[in-house]
């Protein structure tokens, strides 16, 4: 059920930005994956969504080899993509429902989860009626989760999933991917809010110049809670990092 990832390398024009990465994310993981902008962190998931070919090396996915068995995959891929492409044209409830229908769920399967998924996320229910172009970030966000969890996915992918929400929002979320590990399901987040990191990740993995940099588990990352996770990070990323460096002009 684990995500495997072998020899994983990627070159966008002449920078490579994915080197030979191998990892494993295991059942019962909430591995979030994190890493200053530009590392990478977008491109490793959407190599694993098949969005981006990989220069390199090999994904497999519950034991299958993505390419040989791409619908059964696919079937069982739950992803929210940074961009988070929905339809304008549809309402929040066509656009879920398409989605229902996209993965085969029944008329009914697919009313229940819908309301549900509305009902916990939405309080204002009359808005999901209207175009989703007129919707704000967050709530084009919460839709992409919604869309992406319809389906009950055994590997879900979350790129930047609290980007945008508010802090209600926000601990909905914490709550839900909390609730929705199992020993059967991957869950895989790349993120920059460490706060609800904290609260969420099982695993963290740190890209930095191609590699992982760090892979393992949250405790170890922050030495069984003997740095906060923010220092830990920085402590890694930028050791000897001078914050006083030549912005006297500015301060003075
Ligand atoms: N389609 C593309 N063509 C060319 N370069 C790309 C493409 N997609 C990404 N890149 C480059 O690859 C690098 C990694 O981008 P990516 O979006 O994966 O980083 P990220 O870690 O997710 O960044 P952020 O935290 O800012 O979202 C960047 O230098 C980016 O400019």
């Amino acid at each position: 059920m684990s995500i495997e990832i072998r020899g994983l390398s990627k070159v966008f024009g002449k920078k490579p930005v994915l080197q030979d990465i191998d990892v494993t994310i295991a059942p019962g993981q909430i591995y979030c994956l994190l890493g200053k902008n530009g590392v990478g962190k977008s491109t490793f998931l959407n190599c694993i969504l098949d969005l981006v070919k990989p220069g390199s090396g090999s994904i497999s996915l519950f034991g299958k080899d993505y390419h040989k068995h791409q619908l059964e995959v696919k079937q069982n891929l739950g992803a929210l993509c940074e961009d988070n492409p929905l339809i304008e044209e549809f309402s929040g409830i066509e656009y879920l429902t398409f989605i229902s229908k996209l993965y085969g769920l029944s008329p009914s399967d697919a009313e229940t989860r819908i309301n549900s998924l509305v009902n916990y996320f939405f309080t204002d229910k009359e808005s999901l009626h209207k175009n989703v172009g007129g919707y704000s970030t967050g709530m084009k966000k919460k839709v992409g989760i919604a869309a992406a969890m319809l389906h009950k996915p055994q590997v879900l992918l979350l790129d930047e999933p609290f980007t945008g929400l508010d802090p209600i929002a926000a601990q909905l979320l914490v709550q839900l991917i909390r609730s929705y590990r199992s020993p059967e399901r991957v869950i895989l987040i790349s993120s920059h809010d460490l706060n609800y990191v904290e609260k969420i990740a099982t695993h963290i993995g740190v890209l930095n110049d191609g590699r992982l940099m760090y892979n393992g588990s949250l405790q170890e990352f922050t030495m069984n809670g003997e740095h906060l996770i923010d220092q830990a990070l920085f402590q890694l990323l930028l050791p000897h990092h001078n914050p006083e460096t030549n912005l006297d002009w500015m301060f003075s």
